[in-house]
């Protein structure tokens, strides 16, 4: 139906639903996956394309959509067919950004190139990711590792990807960007990457925290960013947020992340077990406990995390910090007890034992 292709971006059998979908693209809990089996495996293409046309980014830099969909293409074919860290996390996280950086509390902060900065970061942000974590390329002395001397490995790769495939003339997005624009691009969305390199979550948190202590707002409750080291600090946060926000959407489609999450993480332990290496943390398929690795990510990294942005934004992200509040108590009530036996009395029993009691204990 090549009438939608101009508008859509990609060509697809199912052009109405498409774009029925990609009508949510404002919306948090927008459904990633519904995008991936309509826009036939190119979600990071058509949610990307999207929020350009959204956000009116080819007119204001004078992007050709032949160009913008040449290096979107391109940039999807470099997302590896792993089972989370895929192109449609990539869209997924890029689409978060993009509502979370409709927040009224940042209303006319960001100036275009910043924001043009975000949706990049946001879009390229794992592209060519391998399915494994930084110490498991460092603990096997990979090519990577070696690359980048065991510092944010996969970070600084995803970036050398990214801006590598600007470097043909038929995908340069930013050839009409002056020099000092492409600069400042090129340093936010370097800052942005590296951040959501996990080993900086602590300092990023840290100096959020910081931040929301010594919030200056103007009249209408608009946060104020006078440097460029606030105002890459908000936005480093916000890539990192929407990076950890699958605990945030709507509890089906979080669940569909846990599932994809936990079989790469399953892969590496095999991968580990299989090199007598020792089995990183939730890596081991043999003893996983699923819910009780949500509660601890949600309690120690996610709701930390979100909890400071809500009060930063407050109360633009209240309905996400709801949302993860009910998920996390979901899972509290729903932790599987151990395989196998049951452990004495900790389990209150309906009195006629339902299905559940019935599959939990394996019988
Ligand atoms: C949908 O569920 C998940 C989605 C993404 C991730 C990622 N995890 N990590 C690391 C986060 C820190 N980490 C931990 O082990 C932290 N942690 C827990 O998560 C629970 C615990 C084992 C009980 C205690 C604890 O210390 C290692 C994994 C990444 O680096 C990935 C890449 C970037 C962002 C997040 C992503 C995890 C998910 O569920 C666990
Ligand atoms: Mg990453
Ligand atoms: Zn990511």
């Amino acid at each position: 139906n090549l009438l939608k292709v101009s508008e859509l971006g990609i060509e697809t059998q199912y052009p109405q639903e498409l774009v029925d979908v990609l009508s949510r693209i404002n919306d948090w809990g927008l459904d990633t996956f519904k995008v991936e089996e309509l826009s036939d495996q190119r979600p990071l293409t058509a949610i990307t394309y999207r929020i350009f046309q959204e956000r009116d980014l080819c007119r204001i830099y004078s992007i050709d959509q032949s160009t913008l969909l040449k290096y979107l293409l391109m940039l999807e074919d470099h997302y590896q067919q792993v089972p989370y860290h895929n192109k449609a996390h990539g869209a997924d996280v890029c689409q978060s950004m993009h509502v979370l950086l409709n927040a009224s509390a940042l209303d006319g902060v960001f100036t275009d190139l910043e924001v043009m900065s975000a949706i990049f970061a946001s879009a390229v942000h794992d592209v060519d990711h391998p399915g494994v974590t930084n110490q498991f390329l460092i603990n096997t002395n990979s090519d990577l590792a070696i690359m980048y001397n065991d510092e944010s490995v996969l970070e600084n790769h995803h970036l050398a990807v990214a801006f590598k495939l600007l470097q043909s003339q038929e995908r340069n997005i930013f050839a009409n960007l002056t020099t000092k624009q492409m600069k400042t691009l090129r340093k936010m969305v370097i800052d942005m990457v590296l951040a959501t390199d996990m080993s900086k979550h602590m300092q990023l948190l840290a100096d959020l925290k910081t931040m929301v202590e010594s919030k200056k707002v103007t009249g209408n409750n608009i946060i104020m960013l006078e440097t460029y080291d606030d105002r890459i600090q908000v936005l480093q946060n916000m890539i990192h947020c929407a990076d950890l926000s699958n605990p945030t959407k709507p509890l089906d489609i979080y669940m569909r992340w846990i599932d994809r999450i936990m079989e790469e993480f399953w892969r590496q332990g095999d991968k580990e077990r299989d090199l007598r290496l020792e089995i990183s943390p939730m890596c081991d398929r043999r003893v996983a406990s699923v819910e009780k690795s949500q509660i601890g990510f949600i309690e120690f990294i996610v709701h930390p995390l979100w909890e400071t942005w809500a009060d930063l934004v407050y109360p633009d992200a209240n309905n996400i910090l709801e949302t993860l509040e009910q998920n996390r108590d979901w899972y509290q009530s729903h932790i599987e007890p151990e395989n196998g036996a049951f452990s004495s009395g900790s389990i209150t029993h309906d009195p006629l034992p339902n299905t559940d009691t019935i599959q939990a204990a394996n019988i």
